[in-house]
């Protein structure tokens, strides 16, 4: 395979060698105050709106190019305005680097890169309420994240905001922390009272981010003693949901699609309570903007009223989501996007490569792929994706197999236990989480020290989410993924991404004899399940479904992976469903 991809690393990466985490971190060069994070407008808009800015250039006109304008200068939001020439930033910037570097070390360094998510602005010098600024200060918070900084005074006018900003970079809070000083505006008859109007939605793709946003609620929430925050996200009884609603304070709704869809059709009164809606978010928009989910969320919009405010947030932001968002925003919506145009949607500090390894030798693969990093780092904190629900709970089992310390999290588990490994992985170090994609999206662990993708993702976006588990809030981070050689087309999805070749490593002979051991002690009936999934899978995925004659072939290939010598048969309605029951090759019970 021709690497058509930027080389960011050394292309002929053994990964018996895979980076060790770098000790010391190279300081960026200064002007990336002017490349990073800010939009590109023309400068006279620049200093109207009072967003922050690149301006675009023109050409011999260097210096006055850079306008970084703080907040909006805005009557109603009491914004100040602040803004400085690029000279002026760039100096303030480099003379901040010398002092650190004078007053030693690599700690400052560190922590200077580690900010780079980071705006200037804190939020004590914002317009917001003091229970809010309490809230904050005890989360830990002092400074805004850049898309904090860059969406906040456009939800306090009222605007529309569709916003793009990478993984890991403060999404949640830039749309709770506006949407509850909204709510804490409105008259007080609404507030307060336990059967009140839904003044605020946000609506997410996985109950495991719906529950993390609703933590982060509650951390911002914590001083407006009358404002509550509830969610309903399936999986736990609905007449649970229906009881916590009714008898706590829920200006602010947080659920997934399906389960609020359930709420509209069969709870009282609750289509009377979505008409106080204000503000809706939808978190993580293109995934729920995408086939999916459009149903749900078409039918959900129309529960809600047309005048309101509308707020999607993204890492990624393709274009026929733009194309869509009309679906749910104004017309006039305001885009931010603080992933400047031409640059990478991954981060800098997380390195990335991909191996192209046959479908047998994955598994002894990856095995020593973790062995290294474990060795490497006493803290591993490892993520490793597989394409479904099944084939997780079959690599994890054989993980468990192999005696890593290894749990499951995918939709085939109970909600109650998937809480629960969340939360353990969350608190713990030195540990491996097998994950379907409930927590490709936005789910916050911190310190997440690797990622593994073990087949192509779902598409170009999902790579990216998933990647975008490690390197959070500036940290560093390394991604891998494994593709069978069938599946090399996917790389021309990711062409713009700083990915590069790790050179295929040689499995250690004596694994495979362990891994067939630990294979042929796991219940055939788990085989046949993941067999089943993978098939689901690949028989609908671009460049590989469309060839069914192919697809038996590949299929064989991953039966015989689990040391299968024949391909499971498969339930007759079951092959139909998948379009395969005339298919030679697959055989049906
Ligand atoms: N201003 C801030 N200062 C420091 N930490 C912050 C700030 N804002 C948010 N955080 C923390 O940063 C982490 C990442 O935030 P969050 O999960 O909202 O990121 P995200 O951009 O939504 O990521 P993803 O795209 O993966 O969903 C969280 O632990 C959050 O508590």
């Amino acid at each position: 395979m021709s690497a058509v991809l930027p080389k960011a690393f050394p292309s002929s990466l053994n990964c018996s060698h895979l980076p060790a985490k770098s000790k010391k971190k190279k300081l960026v060069a200064s002007p990336q105050v002017s490349t990073k994070g800010e939009l590109v407008m023309d400068e006279r808009d620049a200093l109207k709106s009072g967003r922050s800015a690149k301006v675009k250039r023109k050409r011999g006109d260097k210096d006055s190019s850079f306008v970084k304008t703080i907040g909006y200068g805005d009557e109603n939001t009491g914004f100040r305005v602040k803004k400085e020439s690029k000279a002026a930033v760039v100096e303030k910037k480099e003379k901040k680097i010398d002092e650190e570097v004078l007053d030693g070390g690599e700690e400052t360094v560190l922590q200077e890169e580690e900010e780079s998510y980071l705006s200037d602005t804190r939020f004590d010098e914002c317009p917001i309420s003091a229970s809010s600024l309490k809230g904050i200060k005890d989360a830990g918070y002092v400074k805004m994240s850049k898309v904090q900084e860059a969406t906040l005074p456009l939800i306090l006018q009222g605007k529309d905001v569709l916003a793009k900003a990478k993984t890991g970079t403060g999404k949640t809070v830039a749309f709770l922390l506006p949407a509850i000083e909204v709510l804490s505006k409105l008259p007080s008859s609404n507030l307060g009272n336990k059967v009140s109007p839904i003044n605020v939605l946000v609506l997410c793709p996985t109950r495991e981010l719906a529950n993390q946003a609703a933590t982060e609620a509650k951390k911002l929430l914590k001083y407006h003693r009358s404002v509550g925050a509830q969610v309903v996200i399936g999986g736990t009884r609905l007449t649970q949901e229906q009881r916590n609603m009714q008898a706590n304070p829920c200006q602010i709704l947080i659920a997934t699609p399906g389960r609020l869809k359930d709420h509209i059709e069969n709870t009282a009164g609750f289509q009377a309570r979505l008409k106080g809606v204000k503000i809706l978010v939808l978190d993580e928009a293109d995934r729920l903007l995408d086939m999916g989910f459009r149903r749900d969320i078409e039918r959900i919009i129309a529960a809600l009223p047309k005048e309101r405010q509308t707020l999607l947030f993204s890492a990624t932001v393709p274009k026929e989501v733009r194309q869509i968002c009309h679906v749910a925003m104004r017309k006039d919506h305001e885009f931010v996007s603080t992933v400047e145009e031409g640059t990478e949607e991954t981060h800098a500090q997380v390195r990335q490569m991909y191996l192209i390894v046959p479908v047998e030798k994955q598994l002894s693969v990856l095995h020593q792929l973790l062995t290294k990093h474990i060795s490497q780092d006493s803290d591993y904190k490892v993520i490793v994706f597989c394409t479904t629900a099944m084939v997780t709970a079959l690599v994890a089992e054989v993980l468990g197999g192999l005696k890593f310390k290894v749990r499951e999290i995918h939709s085939r588990k109970s909600q109650s236990y998937r809480t629960r490994v969340s939360q353990e992985f969350r608190q713990s170090k030195g540990i491996i989480l097998v994950s379907s994609d409930v927590s490709a999206r936005g789910v916050d662990y911190p310190d997440v020290t690797l990622v593994i993708q073990i087949g192509m993702p779902s598409d170009r976006a999902q790579y990216i989410h998933r990647l975008g588990r490690t390197g959070r809030k500036g940290k560093e981070g390394q991604g891998i993924l494994m593709l069978a050689p069938w599946e090399i087309c996917f790389l021309d999805a990711l062409k713009d991404l700083p990915i590069t070749e790790a050179t295929p490593c040689q499995p250690d002979p004596g694994c495979q004899d362990k891994i067939l051991k630990v294979l042929a002690r796991i219940d055939m009936r788990n085989k046949e399940r993941a067999y089943q999934a993978w098939l689901g899978y690949y028989n609908s995925a671009k460049g590989v479904g469309q060839d069914k004659l192919r697809l038996v072939d590949l299929a064989r290939e991953f039966s015989e992976s689990m040391g299968l010598r024949e391909p499971p048969a498969l339930q007759r309605k079951v092959l139909s469903k998948m379009g395969l029951s005339k298919v030679p090759g697959f055989r049906s019970i």
